[in-house]
């Protein structure tokens, strides 16, 4: 385990997927939401974010994601500025976000499809993506006949059957029972490996962060703290693949960044 510099800002990466550098975001004519924010995340990376209720995490995705604008500072995705919605970035949702009316090959096959990629091409992203979920068996059914754990494979399948540039995961498992969600984790672990997709996640479990992360960022503040929502440190995760979360390594990182998102200022 290492700590990287207090000072986001000291993080250097030079072929950064996505980078912000001192974004704020203003909500109307309010106060700032969240302000000074300079991440850069490399090519496969998967940062995660965490931190108190209201100190800005979704508010970082959905920026990212274009869903909404930023009021100051830069925000690029593959060295170009980000300021709508497009194919390059997929959200997973918490609440999955399938379609009902489409089966799981159908959803899967949505982006693809919108892209206007030929019906056999379609056919084979789908084929690809629902095995690297482990759901080919199921491609036939509709959301509501699957589980929860089952859905979300398949919004993070249709997530990566685009070729995103970065996968945005904002409390995704945070609606599972606590063995699915485990599972989910080493799923999504794997996943990562196989395909080495960027992602951006945000979590308010620290050890869902540092089982998963290559970075763990902490945010601080808040509009309900009277201080724009700001990262307060981030912390480089050196723990391998294969992660014990009972390790003396694994429990002595998650304190140290507990008593960071706990720490007042
Ligand atoms: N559409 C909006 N209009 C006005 N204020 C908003 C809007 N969305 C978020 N906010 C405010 O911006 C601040 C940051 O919200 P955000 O949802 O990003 O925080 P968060 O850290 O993700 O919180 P949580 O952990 O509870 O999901 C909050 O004070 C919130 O009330």
């Amino acid at each position: 385990m290492s700590i990287t510099a207090d000072s986001p800002s000291m993080t250097t990466q030079t072929t950064e997927a996505l980078s912000f550098t001192n974004v704020g975001k203003r909500y109307g004519e309010g106060p700032f939401a969240m302000q000074g924010f300079d991440l850069q995340v490399s090519p496969g990376e998967l940062v995660a974010i965490v931190g108190a209720s209201g100190c800005g995490k979704s508010t970082v995705l959905r920026m990212i994601a274009g869903f909404e604008s930023h009021s100051e500072g830069e925000i690029t995705l593959d060295g170009n500025p980000v300021s709508s919605p497009g194919p390059d970035r997929g959200f997973v949702f918490q609440d999955y976000g399938l379609f009902p009316w489409l089966s799981v090959a159908e959803n899967v096959e949505l982006g693809p499809k919108q892209k206007g990629l030929p019906r056999a091409h379609r056919r084979d992203l789908v084929e690809q993506h629902l095995d690297l979920v482990g759901l080919g068996r199921v491609r036939d059914k509709y959301p509501h006949q699957l589980s929860g754990g089952m859905q979300q494979r398949v919004a993070i399948a249709r997530v990566l059957a685009n070729r995103p540039t970065v996968m945005l995961m904002d409390e995704p498992f945070g609606a599972l029972d606590a063995l699915t969600r485990e599972q989910m984790q080493s799923d999504l672990s794997q996943i990562r490996r196989s395909v080495g997709t960027t992602v951006l996640f945000v979590t308010h479990s620290i050890e869902e962060a540092v089982r998963l992360a290559d970075r763990v960022v902490i945010m601080t503040g808040g509009l309900s703290q009277g201080i724009p929502g700001h990262i307060r440190r981030i912390f480089d995760v050196t723990l391998g693949l294969d992660r014990d979360p009972t390790s003396v390594e694994f429990t002595d990182l998650e304190r140290l960044i507990s008593q960071e998102v706990h720490a007042q200022g």
